[in-house]
């Protein structure tokens, strides 16, 4: 899999570093709460383990499954909810575990459903936030890393499924996307 990436942008020291800092924040800014924490699978799987085991509170675990873009690079507008929560949020705190955020028309999506399920409030916590794909008007709270506006795969990214364990972010070479 190394072969397939043209550069490293994240390593898996300074994705550890990230996680201890966000950690400390969150264990900060929720001293006493005890927040929902939704992982947007499948991209926060790896962020979810490790960015939690950095944050000292009693925290409710839950994964929520969605859909936005079908296995390549490109995007698509229909956002659809492919496994949901079975618990109630309404009046909890809710934390939102993303890998990145890009269109940021994933993100929209769960806080649209998560403020009409009434939650108390709701922020996001991302490993990465490219900023440039935006199409919609969204911001994290708790961001690991701006990346710049490329395809990026590994730690939990997928092109076409693959490279989610690789244990770096990087950009994948040009001439391995096929579409
Ligand atoms: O800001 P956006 O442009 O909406 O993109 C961000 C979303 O795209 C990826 O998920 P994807 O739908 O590819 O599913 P996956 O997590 O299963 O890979 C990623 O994990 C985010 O959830
Ligand atoms: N793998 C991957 N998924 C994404 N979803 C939104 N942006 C990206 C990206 O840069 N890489």
């Amino acid at each position: 899999m190394d072969n397939d990436i043209q550069e490293v942008l994240f390593d898996q020291d300074s994705i550890h570093h990230a996680a201890v800092r966000l950690g400390k924040q969150i264990t900060k800014d929720y001293a006493g709460e005890e927040p929902v924490v939704l992982s947007v699978l499948k991209g926060a799987y790896l962020w979810t383990a490790d960015l939690l085991r950095e944050v000292d509170l009693y925290v409710k675990l839950e994964f929520i499954k969605i859909s936005s873009y079908h296995g390549g690079v490109s995007s698509t507008n229909s956002i659809s909810l492919v496994t949901d929560i079975h618990s109630d949020v309404q009046g909890r705190d809710v934390i939102i575990l993303e890998d990145i955020v890009d269109t940021g028309q994933s993100l929209l999506f769960l806080k649209k459903l998560l403020a009409e399920r009434g939650a108390k409030s709701i922020q996001v916590a991302t490993l990465l936030d490219k900023k440039e794909g935006r199409k919609v008007e969204i911001k994290a709270d708790y961001i690991g890393f701006d990346v710049r506006n490329e395809f990026v795969v590994g730690y939990g990214l997928d092109y076409k499924e693959m490279y989610r364990n690789l244990p770096y972010v990087g950009i994948l070479k040009k001439e391995v996307y096929s579409d």
